[in-house]
């Protein structure tokens, strides 16, 4: 059996929407409101957040908050890091997606021989740099963050010299070396992209698998298909932001977008994935209810987290 830990971190600085420090909590309401018995299952623990440097106002326009951001990564980094040296399989709860680069640094820091795959379940590619967000929000960034990308070959910003420091210093942690390489990234749902990220993804042919193409295969399929272009890789990390369902189904994320997953279809999917016994994390961000109503998202959020660990309960 696999040894689950909870990870808690509320961290919403990398966001460009204020609330989702408050997902958490919205799945723990959820949880409370189905009479599930999920949280009282696993011992949780909490990583500190730097949510206070929101009071002090942002001084980096390109890379919102970068000082506060690096802190939590440091703190994500290296709470996965013991956890993954205690054989430990972290389910990290977390606000803004920019902790998972901090996630995967820990599991590339416990394990350096390993080949780490990371499977990107999300509306977006999260491949951004300073030199080219368009929003300057840092939850754009985690995928270049481990990749140790800057993509100055599509600039379009002029960060300061501050700016750049920290960002030298976040693409550090863990060691100074690329922690995955891109082309062991596949990104399923993936549909809101800038042109820097394109030219990224096709240097480096990163798969995507696009909404359509996981309806016409089904879900199985995709799942394989998935797993071996990861076939090299050693350990899989597997991240899913809620941002990868349909804005239908609803607004409570920062970022929604049309024409993505729908719940049935995230479910299906995150449970056979996480029967890979290479999986070593799974991730949920980017819940925030206070866009929402009646906690529809952290409802439908929490139903993929249950069924998606009772899969890695069942298969091990
Ligand atoms: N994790 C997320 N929700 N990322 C949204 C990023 C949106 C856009 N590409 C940006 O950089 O601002
Ligand atoms: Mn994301």
């Amino acid at each position: 059996m696999r040894n689950i830990k909870l990870v808690e971190v509320r961290s919403e600085i990398a966001a460009g929407t204020r609330g989702a420090s408050l997902g958490i909590d919205a799945l723990k309401i959820a949880s409370l409101d189905k009479k599930s018995d999920f949280f009282t299952q696993f011992e949780p623990i909490n990583v500190a957040d730097a949510n206070n440097y929101l009071w002090k106002g942002n001084k980096f326009p390109h890379a919102k908050y970068i000082d506060g951001v690096y802190q939590v990564l440091k703190n994500v980094y290296s709470s996965i890091e013991s956890l993954r040296l205690e054989k430990k399989f972290p389910i990290v709860l977390a606000g803004d997606h920019s902790t998972a680069a901090g996630t995967i640094m820990g599991i590339k820091a416990a394990n350096p021989e390993l080949r780490l795959g990371v499977v990107w379940i999300d509306a977006h590619a999260d491949l951004h740099t300073p030199y080219t967000t368009p929003s300057g929000n840092m939850h754009g960034m985690p995928l270049a963050m481990v990749s140790q990308l800057d993509n100055k070959e599509c600039q379009v910003n002029q960060p300061d010299e501050e700016t750049l420091l920290y960002w030298e210093r976040i693409k550090k942690i863990g060691g100074d070396q690329p922690k995955i390489d891109p082309q062991d990234i596949v990104f399923i749902s993936v549909r809101d992209t800038e042109s820097p990220e394109d030219f990224l993804i096709k240097k480096h042919e990163i798969r995507n698998f696009k909404t359509s193409e996981v309806r016409e295969k089904g879900i199985s399929q995709v799942a394989n298909e998935t797993l071996e272009i990861l076939k090299d890789c050693d350990q899989i990390y597997i991240s899913f932001d809620v941002d990868s369902l349909d804005s239908s189904i609803s607004v409570g994320t920062g970022t929604p977008v049309p024409d993505g997953l729908t719940v049935e279809e995230a479910i299906q999917l995150n449970a056979e994935l996480i029967k890979d016994k290479r999986v070593c994390c799974w991730e949920i961000v980017e819940v925030n209810p206070t866009l929402d109503t009646e906690n529809t998202m952290a409802e439908n959020a929490f139903e993929v987290l249950e069924v998606t660990t009772k899969s890695l309960v069942e298969n091990f």
